[in-house]
């Protein structure tokens, strides 16, 4: 089962379920006509035994009184059925009403939540909360909810109607009624803890498909189906361990319950037949008082078997509320310092930017600094390239910069404003990112790119899409730009998706580009003409590049070069190759050093260089 015990919040009691409440707001109405039609569908049901007593006590001797009998019996039927209709239909409006809006409001809310809660929450069991726990809801809240109501009620009027035909005969109910109310309670107790073992193991699959159909190809290409396979399995058996126990529970105790019920129905029967023959009866009041015990009793083990599913209602509706008690991104930030707007146009001049003192641990290892004591500027229009081995920094440099994260230590201030300050919209809105593998949605080429800047005019897509080569594979394509790409693009090459993220950057025109590996899936010629139009997009913006090729930064302006979260040296290509050892290595093992590339590449006089 997943090891993260707070993905796994547990019910002891049912005040959860009364947190849905303000979900009614809007439907009162239809709450207050269900409500009625849920009295007068067990007022119908409970004043059909007294026809019954009518008949039996006073016999049935005249057609006419037969007559009349039989139609109000039609009557009074048809009135019930109607009521009861009326209280089905309503009660399925309304919840299905309910978990349409609580379902969207989760949704919403888990798309505004920041990395952080993505590191610890596997992205499956959100997809199971959403999915499984809102079909519990979905079937749940009419059935359960109202079912329980509607015995409930029932349970109490013919409890009334049994104390006022024959109250004597209430009696012996009084005896089984504890050790019936406590094998309910206690089974009601089990259903409810299997129920949420099987809720776990649920999510626990959805988990297990998402990654494995997520990560298909490497599966398949690493001939993992089998463990896949049998990781899946696993978690069934133990989903139908939980299922056994369950029915188990189920059965035990509707057995002893039913045992007991038909127990004191005997009693009552061979007891009010005593009064009826010794004539402190008569028989139509012990035939309704048979009736209605029937009918408190079978409610009442309605009410048994809803009280275990009343927990699975809970322990649902706590799973969902749980992901809207998270806080989104914008609160977290806004909380540190009071946000302030900040005007956007894009022809606002490229930003500047600053890192100070910023120091940054990932929330799951806490233990390794990704990012020490950075302290770097940035100028308006600067393209200031990022170079480092693997797992140097450099995404987390950007993370920080889309604020995924806020540093531990320092601050990063665009344009001498401090990032946090900022609204986390307006923040994103000046910055574009081409990221190392682009993420393609199935929707169209064009509207892949357009979810830019959805309102950006044909002309200015048409642009990006030249601009970007995405024109020249599209163009092959049966309808062009409007060919629909599969889920995440898997028709496409990752040259190709690529190509569709650098068109997003162009289109978004931002005031801060941000490159990281942007072409690393492209082959030579693609890459040569993907440059021709980086150079475009990084003219007079300011741009941070991350790549592992030396060859495609060394027309940057600075070079910052990070070791294990460290900056350890800034300057041009030349200067870095003068006087930073690590720099010249790397250079020298592509073929850059001071042989290579160098002599072509330009050196800025005021480069700020220096080495720490
Ligand atoms: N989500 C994460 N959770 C925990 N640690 C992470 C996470 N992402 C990165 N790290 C760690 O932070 C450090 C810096 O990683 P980062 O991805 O910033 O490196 P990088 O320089 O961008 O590497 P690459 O060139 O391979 O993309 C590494 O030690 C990495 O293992």
């Amino acid at each position: 089962m997943a090891a993260n015990p707070w993905q796994r919040p547990t019910t002891k009691n049912f005040s959860v379920l009364l947190k849905l409440l303000p979900f009614l707001r809007g439907r009162y109405g239809l709450f207050a006509l269900y409500l009625l039609s849920l009295l007068l569908s067990a007022a119908g049901s409970l004043a059909l035994p007294q026809g019954a007593r009518f008949l039996l006590d006073h016999g049935i001797v005249q057609t006419r009184m037969l007559l009349i009998a039989s139609i109000v019996l039609f009557i009074l039927g048809l009135f019930t059925v109607t009521a009861r209709a009326a209280r089905e239909a309503l009660a399925t409006w309304i919840g299905q009403g309910i978990v349409a809006d609580l379902r969207q409001q989760v949704f919403a809310h888990v798309l505004r939540l920041p990395a952080p809660f993505y590191e610890s929450f596997r992205t499956g069991e959100v997809i199971s909360r959403l999915s499984s726990d809102v079909t519990i809801l979905r079937f749940g809240l009419a059935g359960v909810l109202g079912g329980a109501l509607q015995s409930g009620l029932t349970l109490v009027g013919a409890l009334l109607l049994m104390v006022t035909t024959l109250p004597l005969l209430v009696l012996p109910g009084f005896l089984i009624l504890p050790p019936l109310v406590w094998i309910n309670l206690r089974a009601g107790r089990l259903q409810r803890h299997y129920s949420r073992l099987e809720q776990d193991y649920l999510a626990d699959l959805s988990a297990h498909t998402e990654e494995s159909l997520n990560g298909i190809r490497v599966v398949q290409a690493m001939t993992q189906e089998t463990a896949a396979e049998a990781r899946y399995r696993a978690d069934i058996v133990h989903l139908l361990e939980q299922v056994r126990r369950r029915i188990r529970v189920q059965v035990g105790a509707s057995l002893v319950s039913g045992a007991l019920i038909f127990g004191l129905l005997s009693v009552m029967l061979y007891l009010g037949g005593w009064l009826v023959v010794h004539g402190r009866a008569q028989m139509g009041m012990l035939a309704a008082f048979l009736i209605y015990a029937l009918m408190a009793t079978s409610s009442l083990s309605t009410l048994g078997s809803l009280w275990g599913q009343l927990g699975r209602l809970a322990g649902a509706t706590e799973r969902l509320l749980a992901l809207l008690d998270e806080t989104p991104e914008e609160t977290r930030a806004s909380a540190v310092e009071p946000p302030i707007p900040v005007a956007v146009s894009h022809k606002n001049p490229p930003a500047s930017l600053r890192f100070v003192d910023v120091s940054f641990r990932y929330p799951s290892r806490p233990d390794i600094a990704a990012l020490h004591h950075i302290d770097l500027d940035v100028a308006p229009g600067e393209t200031l390239a990022l170079v480092g081995a693997s797992g140097a920094g450099k995404s987390t440099l950007f993370s920080l910069l889309l604020r995924h994260y806020l540093p531990e230590t320092g601050h990063i201030l665009l344009d001498g404003q401090d990032l946090r300050a900022l609204r986390l919209h307006e923040l994103r809105r000046q910055i574009a990112i081409v990221p190392q593998q682009a993420v393609i949605f199935s929707m169209s080429i064009a509207d892949n790119i357009r979810m830019a800047r959805p309102e950006a005019t044909e002309a200015a897509l048409r642009r990006a899409v030249q601009a970007a080569r995405v024109d020249e594979f599209a163009e092959r394509l049966p309808q062009g730009l409007q060919t629909h790409v599969g889920e995440k693009g898997v028709a496409l090459s990752g040259g190709q998706r690529q190509r569709i993220a650098i068109a997003r950057a162009l289109l978004r025109d931002p005031r801060i580009l941000i490159l990281d590996e942007a072409t690393s899936a492209l082959d030579a010629e693609n890459e040569r003409l993907i440059q021709e139009a980086l150079a475009l997009l990084t003219a007079d913006r300011t741009t941070l590049v991350a790549a592992h090729r030396l060859a495609t930064i060394v027309h940057a302006h600075r070079i910052a070069v990070l070791d294990a979260g460290h900056l350890i040296a800034l300057g041009t290509h030349r200067e870095l190759l003068r006087e930073c050892e690590p720099y010249r290595h790397f250079a020298e093992l592509q073929g850059l050093g001071s042989h290579g590339a160098l002599s072509q590449a330009p050196d800025t006089e005021e480069s700020g260089f220096y080495i720490r």
